[in-house]
Order: structure tokens, then C-alpha cells, then sequence
């Protein structure tokens, strides 16, 4: 007779425009509730538009680079596109992920959408929200600020290898 092992799985969604500290922190909250964590990069199919800068493939860049590789064992990155149907969202995000138990976010709609459902979830706290938040970086970088502080190494790698700033300065 074996035993099953069972694992708790948890997913955080986010557009991660771009991955900050405050994308970071959340990641490791989670996983300090959950064995694995499934990131769904939101608005795959957006970029190069005001709030959605940078393309489905750079922010799973600047999420892959800016993560440890002991936590990247147990988080698994995919695309979640927007779809019309708001009520038929969270369905569409399960034909994406695998099953989980527990949603991780901070945004009211998707929170409002996942409770109506019954869903766990469970509301991040926000980290240093005064300054981290992706739209006041997109703001100093496209201004030419000092922002490099509020995103990991990672990210800031990626940012500069795509000429961030003249991206952002072109859209905003
Ligand atoms: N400062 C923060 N501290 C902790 N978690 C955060 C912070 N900012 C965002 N998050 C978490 O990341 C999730 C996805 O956030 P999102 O990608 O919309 O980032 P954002 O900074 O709010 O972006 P934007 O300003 O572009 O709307 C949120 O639901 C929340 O759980
Ligand atoms: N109808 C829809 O396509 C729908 C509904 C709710 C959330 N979402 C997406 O979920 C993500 C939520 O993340 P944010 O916390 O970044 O807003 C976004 O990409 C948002 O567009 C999409």
C-alpha cells in the first residue's frame, strides 16, 4: 500500500509590466503556503501599448533571470491571454495551468472573479506600494528616473538590453 504524497499548488497571476520587488516578494510568499507556484504572465497578448510595455517572451525573461534557481524548482511560468468574456476568464486560465489549490493576487477584479467562484484566495500583502507598483517604474524609466532600485538584477538586465527607455518614452 503506498501512500499519496499530495502537494499544495497555488497560482499567481500578474502582468508583471515590468517584474518588480513587490512581483518578487509576492512570489515568495506564496511559496511560503504552497509547494509550487504557477505564474500566469497576464495580457500575453498585449505589448507596446501604455500598460502592457513589453512582450509576453521579455517578461518571462525578467521573471526567469531575477529568480533563484531553488525557487525556480518549484514555480512554472505560462501565457494567459485576455479573452472578451470576463465571467469565462478564470475558466480560460484553467485550460492554461495545471490545477491549483490557492490564488495569490492583489487585484480586485481577478480577487472578486476567483471568490465567485469559490476559490481560496489569498490577498498579498503590498510591498513598499508608495514606489513599487510596474506603472510608477514605467513612469521613471520613460522620465529618465532613478528606478533600477525597485526592480531585481534580473529585471534590470533585461530592461537595459531592450532599451526600456526609449520603448516607454515612445508609448507613454
Ligand atoms: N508592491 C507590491 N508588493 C507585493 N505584491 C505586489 C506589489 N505590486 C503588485 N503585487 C502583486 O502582483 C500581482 C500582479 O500585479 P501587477 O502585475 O498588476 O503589478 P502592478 O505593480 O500592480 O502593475 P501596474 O501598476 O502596471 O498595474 C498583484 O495582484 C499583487 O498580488
Ligand atoms: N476578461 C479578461 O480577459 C480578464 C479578466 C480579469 C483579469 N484579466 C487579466 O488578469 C491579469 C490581472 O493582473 P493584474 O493584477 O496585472 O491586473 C491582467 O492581465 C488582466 O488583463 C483578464
Amino acid at each position: 500500500m503506498y501512500n499519496k504524497i499530495s502537494t499544495m499548488d497555488g497560482l499567481l497571476i500578474g502582468r508583471f509590466q515590468p517584474f518588480h520587488k513587490g512581483h518578487l516578494e509576492a512570489v515568495h510568499i506564496g511559496l511560503s503556503k504552497v509547494d509550487n507556484l504557477w505564474i500566469g504572465i497576464g495580457s500575453s497578448n498585449k505589448s507596446h501599448e501604455k500598460r502592457n510595455p513589453f512582450t509576453a517572451d521579455e517578461r518571462k525573461e525578467m521573471i526567469l533571470s531575477s529568480l533563484d534557481s531553488k525557487t525556480l524548482e518549484r514555480v512554472k511560468i505560462f501565457f494567459v491571454p485576455d479573452t472578451g468574456d470576463h465571467d469565462m476568464w478564470t475558466y480560460h486560465v484553467d485550460s492554461i495551468v495545471p490545477p491549483y489549490d490557492m490564488v495569490f493576487s492583489n487585484d480586485e477584479f481577478t480577487i472578486t472573479l476567483y471568490k465567485k467562484r469559490g476559490k481560496t484566495v489569498f490577498e498579498v500583502p503590498l510591498f513598499k506600494r508608495d514606489m513599487i507598483s510596474g506603472t510608477n517604474i514605467r513612469e521613471l524609466i520613460a522620465n529618465g528616473k532613478n528606478w533600477s532600485d525597485l526592480v531585481p538584477e534580473g529585471t534590470k538586465q533585461v530592461l537595459l538590453k531592450i532599451d526600456a527607455k526609449s520603448r516607454l518614452a515612445k508609448i507613454l
